[in-house]
């Protein structure tokens, strides 16, 4: 996964990352010169009293120490430039994937999961990214050319490193297998944290409401407890694999030079060659702990790939991909329902069986029934949030399947019932879906929905700040400003899911006789609690356990359907009990 992923977003950056492993290759070989050339300056220089060979080899040896700066410098600008590009096209595609998810594709992965994959997840293959692959390259060539480097200078002393070598490798594949696991679970209890701070933080009154901070500090006290003691333990694993292998490489620079020292004595050996393997030594184990390094960030790099992966390679929703091309065709606003039944994923009952409803433009179709009998669903439908599983849904004679998404959305209106206003300012909220509308138009859709004085009465007016989710607003003003933001964009056909039942009787009274002229031409659909929503309304259609039981005019239904009968009863009740 980790491997595919950066085929696919690095090629763009193939000349960048060319170059920065050639310069990597450039200071590796300056690492390998600078022992060599430590040598000849005792051997020639020192030991002989050449003032000459140490003033021209120190020369050389500080030209070769500025040539390793510049070359490092070089390979970090190339390798941070490389990452954040890399981050920044992985996050994007994410988000371009998530925009074509359905509704349920993004339930089964969370918000906070998505949250986590996109901003963490793309972190950890960054990282892999700017100090793995200069060092991917230059830590084998350097441990190999110092082996045989170290061989040049001497035989016997290099057979030392046949013991170091083997155990210092075996330590990291056992820490290397331990540690892998552990990431894996860590990212989960990330997601998990996530989660659970999201929804403490967003269900904050119900909390205090229910009197649940202990329960809920606990909650979050066990997430931060498992995080915690995780991390501790990777962390552990990795503390330890460093001074294991610094201490393999100390114990083993005591054995050369003890070795070492004994050939010196015996003739063998010059001072300088010992102090040239001494410095190749010194190398093999930056190799060795780079190396080490990478390893640690790899592990971890391929648990983010995978979950990185599972987004990107979740097909687009078909409900939501900009599949067809058949346009909208000439009848604005006609909506059809064939035999149109929906079963969520994973549900054993359908929603909605076999609807057969039509509605022309200029025609208010008002549904009715009971929680949970398939109005929300119905509307979805229509916007193609969600596919029929049987049947099909038609918009201007067009089935939705084959509407271009953008232009279904163009046409169709949705005013949910949950409202959901975005951070910026009233305007920006009621530009969302036309951009160019006038402030004209915005005052008179929030005239039609009954919040222009409240709007008129904020000291910033149109340009008040709205906080994410609409939170500084009541949920009224919400609703209104969200039937304001709907009627800006004038689109054919209106979905009003439920958005009235909020309001009082005589503002919905209001709103209602404001909205009939705006919205004469165009096709309505509503879904309603209260009768006195619906009772002017062309045709009601009665739903129950996802059938439609009842069809007809208010006149018509109480006259002859029971389900209807008793729900217009139960509120009549209740009115005169007042
Ligand atoms: N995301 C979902 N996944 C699974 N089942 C769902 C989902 N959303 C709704 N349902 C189920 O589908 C059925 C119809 O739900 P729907 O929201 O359309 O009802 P409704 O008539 O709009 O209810 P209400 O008046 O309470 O808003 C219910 O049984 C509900 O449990």
């Amino acid at each position: 996964m980790l491997s595919r992923i950066l085929g696919t977003y690095l090629r763009p950056h193939r000349a960048s990352i060319a170059l920065l492993i050639l310069l990597q290759m450039v200071q590796t070989v300056t690492f390998l010169l600078l022992p060599t050339m430590n040598a000849q300056l005792i051997d020639r220089g020192l030991l002989r009293g050449s003032i000459v060979d140490i003033l021209w080899i120190g020369a050389v040896m500080v030209g070769v120490a500025a040539v390793q700066v510049a070359a490092r410098m070089g390979a970090q600008y190339f390798g941070t430039g490389v990452a954040t590009a890399l981050g920044a096209a992985l996050r994007s595609a994410i988000f371009r994937r998530v925009q074509d998810f359905s509704v349920h594709e993004v339930e089964r992965f969370g918000a906070a999961s998505l949250t986590t994959r996109t901003v963490n997840d793309v972190q950890q293959i960054q990282l892999v990214t700017v100090d793995g692959f200069g060092s991917i390259v230059s830590a084998p060539i350097m441990c190999v050319a110092s082996i045989v480097l170290a061989l040049q200078q001497d035989v016997p002393l290099t057979l030392v490193l046949l013991v170091f070598i083997p155990l210092a490798t075996i330590t990291v594949l056992v820490v290397m297998a331990r540690m892998s696991p552990l990431y894996s679970l860590i990212q989960h209890s990330v997601d998990r944290m996530n989660r659970l701070l999201r929804e403490q933080i967003t269900g904050v009154r119900v909390i205090r409401a229910f009197v649940r901070e202990d329960h809920e500090r606990r909650r979050f006290g066990d997430a931060n407890e498992e995080l915690f003691q995780l991390t501790m333990r990777a962390r552990r694993q990795a503390a330890m694999m460093f001074p294991i292998v610094w201490l393999l490489g100390n114990v083993f620079t005591v054995v050369v030079v003890w070795v070492g020292g004994s050939r010196i004595g015996s003739g063998d050996l010059t001072i300088g060659a010992l102090s040239a393997f001494t410095g190749y030594v010194i190398l093999i184990l930056t190799s060795m702990l780079i190396a080490m390094y990478v390893f640690l960030t790899v592990p971890r790099a391929q648990v983010a790939a995978r979950r990185v992966c599972e987004v990107l390679d979740t097909p687009a929703s078909p409900s939501v991909d900009g599949a067809g091309d058949g346009g909208t065709g000439a009848l604005p606003g006609h909506v059809d329902l064939r035999g149109a039944g929906f079963r969520y994923p994973g549900a054993e009952e359908p929603s909605l069986r076999d609807i057969t409803l039509s509605v022309r433009p200029g025609e208010t179709l008002a549904l009715i029934g009971s929680t949970g009998s398939g109005k929300t669903t119905l509307l979805n439908l229509v916007l193609r949030l969600y596919e029929t599983t049987t049947g099909s849904v038609l918009v201007n004679g067009t089935d939705v399947r084959e509407v271009d998404r953008d232009a279904l959305s163009a046409t169709v209106g949705l005013v949910s019932q949950k409202p959901y206003l975005f951070a910026g300012t009233i305007a920006t909220n009621l530009r969302y879906g036309r951009p160019e509308a006038t402030d004209d138009e915005l005052w008179h859709a929030l005239d039609v929905a009954q919040v222009r004085d409240f709007v008129a009465g904020l000291p910033d007016g149109l340009d008040s700040a709205v906080v994410q989710g609409g939170g500084n607003f009541s949920g009224g003003q919400r609703q209104r400003l969200s039937i304001a933001r709907t009627l800006v964009r004038r689109p054919d056909v209106y979905l009003f899911d439920d958005c009235f039942s909020g309001l009082d009787y005589a503002t919905e009274a209001a709103l209602r006789a404001a909205l009939a002229p705006d919205i004469a031409g165009a096709t309505v659909i509503v879904v309603a609690q209260r009768i006195s929503t619906i009772r002017d309304a062309d045709r009601i259609a009665v739903l129950d356990e996802g059938r439609v039981v009842g069809l007809g005019t208010h006149d018509e239904l109480i006259a002859g359907n029971d389900v209807y009968r008793a729900i217009a009863q139960s509120q009549l009740t209740a009115q005169e009990a007042l």
